[in-house]
């Protein structure tokens, strides 16, 4: 459960700075007002008002604060650290990937950087197995007859798809959000999870979910669903590209709830168009937003979202309060609840 208002955590703020003893900007005016109560006991509060963010403006009300909830996925970047200046101590974004943060850069300064993994793990995971649905059974495609008026159900086998119910689901990373759509799918009958990642996750979690370390090719090769689920770095940009598709089953399913540049884009339309591979099922995209004349757009076997992961009520407040005990904690010289580096 997550620390509130008050906890032990918070009186130890109090006491420590009487009156408003840090000035701390906050990006963003629609970070939740949980958040915002916590960094108001004890700090003074600047926002930036406009929306989607005015660099400019962000750039002038950074300059001279003590701390920064990061609340949108602008570059955090030496321009930024600059415009702050030397004074500043404590960062937290309200996020779980950081990819939009020049991380080193902020490391070379000594600046402590928080973020939001965790508290946005059952959100996203929830979306993940709507997408696996959405994708295997074709809801996109099914949708699109009844518009069009191709409603031909006297077809024995219209809209055939995928059985979840006996898969294999490969996880490209298995992390936090990963075990989260692993334990959901504990429910589903399926077969056995297999994961790519740096790392051997702990013998315990394997056990949990059945779960097996392959390498890529192999994940590649024995999947009927793969799921992406890990960070985007310059190791995993473009890995989801024509070799990769290539080496998938044709009956394969791709999710991907992670970042749309680890997958090559252009490359999945081909793989979708050619049915190289059954569907693919995407909460993220390259760019975002997506233009509406995207040619991924154009396929039946692709259901495409805007990036609506952690997006329900509760998580952004968690996030909130999260990212908020980050820079309250930075300011204090204490560890964060969850540092970034
Ligand atoms: O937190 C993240 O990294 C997300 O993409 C969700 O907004």
């Amino acid at each position: 459960s997550l620390p509130r208002r008050g906890s032990s955590n918070q009186s130890q703020n109090r006491t420590m700075s009487a009156g408003k003893a840090f000035k701390v900007l906050v990006t963003h005016p629609e970070v939740p007002q949980e958040g915002i109560d916590l960094l108001k006991e004890n700090c003074e509060i600047i926002q930036v008002q406009s929306v989607p963010t005015n660099r400019a403006e962000l750039l002038e009300k950074i300059r001279g604060v003590d701390g920064v909830l990061w609340g949108g996925h602008e570059p955090l970047n030496a321009e930024a650290l600059d415009a702050a200046g030397p004074q500043l101590k404590s960062i937290s974004t309200m996020s779980a990937g950081i990819d939009y943060v020049d991380v080193p850069e902020v490391k070379r300064r000594k600046i402590p950087l928080g973020h939001t993994p965790t508290v946005l793990n059952t959100a996203v995971a929830d979306l993940a197995v709507g997408l696996l649905i959405a994708a295997s059974r074709r809801f996109h495609e099914g949708r699109k007859t009844i518009d069009n008026d191709k409603w031909e159900n006297y077809h024995l086998n219209w809209l055939l798809g995928q059985d979840i119910r006996d898969a294999t689901v490969g996880f490209y990373g298995f992390g936090g959000i990963g075990q989260a759509i692993a334990k959901r799918l504990g429910g589903f009958d399926i077969d056995k999870v297999l994961y790519t990642t740096r790392r051997r996750v702990h013998k315990e979690i394997e056990e949990e979910f059945n779960a097996k370390k392959v390498d890529f090719d192999t994940l590649l090769a024995e999947s009927d669903f793969i799921v992406i689920a890990s960070p985007l770095t310059k190791d995993t940009q473009g890995v989801f590209n024509a070799t990769a598709f290539n080496k998938m089953k044709q009956t394969a399913v791709l999710i991907n709830i992670a970042r749309g540049k680890i997958v090559n884009q252009d490359d999945l339309y081909e793989a979708l168009k050619s049915k190289r591979i059954f569907s693919a099922g995407l909460d993220v995209t390259d760019p975002e937003p997506l233009s509406p004349k995207d040619k991924l757009l154009t396929l039946d076997n692709a259901v495409v979202l805007p990036h609506i992961g952690s997006a329900t009520k509760r998580t952004r407040a968690d996030m909130s309060t999260i990212a908020a005990h980050n820079v309250l904690r930075g300011l204090a010289g204490e560890p964060m609840l969850s540092p970034a580096y």
